[in-house]
Formats: structure tokens, C-alpha cells, sequence
């Protein structure tokens, strides 16, 4: 049985304030359509793929800020993306903000789910390094309040049986640690789908702004290499309400070589042939875990925050 999965990556271009979710689902399931019309066995959407990039505002209104939420899901705008992909037989990587209400109390996720071709939801995934601020900052152009909108996620970085492989998520900011790509490469994932919203300008450091496509797939290529995955690097990109998000959408090779990247920052499809068996290539040699990793002298990893005192 062969373990070539062809993979589409849809990015998205912008979506505006105004724009509701029946219209986002609309353009989705145009890329899912042109995505089977190309052989694609699944297709993978940003993070926050439903709405404009809400965290870039100061909501004080807790029923302001509810309303970029999803209640549940699927729900009556996003069924036709299920109801899609069970038609086409394509399975879907998406993020979405999630609201779930637990022991009474609501509860804020930054989430992503993974759906296979029979429509059904295998595995869920919750944002766990969240960047941003928690407080308004007025000087700054555009606020990044993920701190403030969400919880830290629960679910830890898990790994599904799917789609003949071991598949893996993670969300935008995740794919700066390298944490995020071990912790998933320990359990044997193959493929990792990892949505991301990336402002152009950084406020904090702007002098970084032109590295932004630089670290982007630094991170990527590095941690498809170091763990012998596949990856699928997944933007909401183009000017979203004045803000430029970063594109470049790729597909990653367990080699660390970019096999597809989108060229523009509009809705946009790319796929690649992605052979699963590859990852042995890296996952046997050179990062043959069991062979090679030295865990006893990791302790700091797992046993501290950091950063702490030279010994
Ligand atoms: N949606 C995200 O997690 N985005 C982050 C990232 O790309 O790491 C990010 C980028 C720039 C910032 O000023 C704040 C946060």
C-alpha cells in the first residue's frame, strides 16, 4: 500500500471585519473543490480560518469578543465544509476560536481540528503557546491580544492515526519552539499541519520586520528536518483590516526542502506529493531517537522555565 498522500495547502488571503462566516465557509469550500480537482487526499486552512484576525483589537465587551467564537462545530454556517469534504471523500486541517462552556463556566480556545474523509472530526488540538498581550497597549498600531482571548490549550500536542499515517497540529506561534515539533516527532508523527497569522510588523522589535518570511520557514524547514515529518505551514496573509500578514505558505519535505510554496498573498492553493515513508529517511539515521537522544541530559528542558544561572 503506497503512503503517498497528495496534500493541499489553502492559504487564505484576507479576511475582512465584515465578513461573515457563510462567506468564509464559501471560499473554503471553492479551494476543498479545486483541491480534489487536483488529486488532493486533504486539505489544510490557516489558523482562525473563519474570521478576520480578531485579536488585533481591544474588545472590553466579553459578548463583542464572544461573537468570533464558534459554539460549536460543526454549526450551521460551517456545515457545508463537512458536508463538502464527506461528498469529495478530502480530509481538512482548520482553526477556528473555540467557546465551550465546562462545569458552567466558558471557556476560550485557540483551536484546530483535523477531519478526515468521511467528514468526521479525529482530533482536536488547542494553541498552547500563546503570543501577544494580555493588556491594551495603545501605542501600538495593532494590538495582539491572544493572552488576553484565550486560555493556555488543555490538550497538549497529540498525534492521530489517519490517512495512513501518524498526523500532528499545532498553531502559528507553536512553530517557533522547537518544543512543539519534539514533542510531536517523539510520538512518530509524519505530518504536522500548522495554521499561523503573522503580522509583518513586529512592535516590539520592528527591526526584525524584514525577517518574517526569513523565520518563517526557518523554523519550519528546521523542525521538519529535526524530526522527520512532512509539515504544512498554512497563512492568512495579505492586508487584513491595514494589517500585512505574512504568506509564503509551504509544504515541507522531512529533508527540511520546501516542495510547494504560494507566490502570492490571496487565496491560494498549492499541493505537493507527499511521501509518508519518506520520514524514515531522517527518523532511522540521523534522528534515529532511540539510537541517539540523550534525554537524561535534557532535564532542563522539562524541569524549568528558564532561564537559569549558569551552573
Ligand atoms: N498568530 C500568531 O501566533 N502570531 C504570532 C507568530 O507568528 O508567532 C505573532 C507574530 C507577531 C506578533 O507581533 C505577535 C504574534
Amino acid at each position: 500500500m503506497t503512503r503517498k498522500l497528495i496534500v493541499g495547502a489553502a492559504q487564505l488571503g484576507p479576511i475582512a471585519r465584515s465578513e461573515t462566516r457563510t462567506q468564509v465557509v464559501a471560499r473554503l469550500i471553492e479551494l476543498m473543490r479545486e483541491a480534489k480537482a487536483r488529486g488532493c487526499d486533504v486539505v489544510a486552512y490557516p489558523e482562525l480560518a473563519l474570521t478576520t484576525f480578531f485579536p488585533r483589537w481591544f474588545f472590553e465587551d466579553q459578548a463583542e469578543i464572544d461573537q468570533w467564537f464558534e459554539r460549536e462545530m460543526p454549526g450551521p454556517e460551517t456545515r457545508p465544509l463537512f458536508d463538502e469534504a464527506k461528498k469529495l471523500g478530502i480530509g481538512f486541517y482548520l482553526g477556528y476560536a473555540e467557546l465551550v462552556e465546562q462545569g458552567g463556566a466558558p471557556r476560550h480556545f485557540n483551536t484546530a481540528i483535523l477531519v478526515d474523509k468521511s467528514g468526521a472530526i479525529v482530533g482536536k488540538y488547542r494553541k498552547v503557546h500563546l503570543p501577544g498581550h494580555r493588556e491594551h497597549e495603545p501605542w501600538r498600531a495593532f494590538q495582539h491580544l491572544e493572552k488576553r482571548y484565550f486560555e493556555r490549550g488543555d490538550l497538549g500536542f497529540g498525534a492521530w492515526r489517519t490517512m495512513n499515517g501518524i498526523m500532528g497540529m499545532a498553531l502559528c506561534n507553536d512553530r517557533r519552539w522547537p518544543e512543539t515539533y519534539r514533542v510531536l516527532g517523539l510520538q512518530g508523527v509524519e505530518m504536522a499541519f500548522i495554521g499561523y497569522n503573522t503580522p509583518m510588523h513586529y512592535p516590539p522589535v520592528p527591526e526584525h520586520d524584514h525577517l518574517q518570511g526569513f523565520h518563517n520557514h526557518l523554523v519550519l524547514q528546521a523542525g521538519a528536518y529535526q524530526n522527520g515529518m512532512w509539515i504544512v505551514g498554512v497563512a492568512k496573509a495579505g492586508k487584513e483590516e491595514g494589517c500585512d500578514l505574512l504568506g509564503q505558505s509551504a509544504i515541507i519535505a522531512p529533508t527540511g526542502e520546501i516542495v510547494a510554496m504560494c507566490s502570492t498573498v490571496e487565496d491560494e492553493l498549492v499541493t505537493a506529493v507527499c511521501d509518508l515513508d519518506r520520514c524514515r529517511e531522517l527518523k532511522d539515521n540521523v534522528f534515529n531517537f532511540g539510537l541517539h537522544r540523550e534525554p537524561e541530559t535534557y532535564r532542563l528542558i522539562v524541569d524549568t522555565k528558564g532561564p537559569v544561572e549558569p551552573a
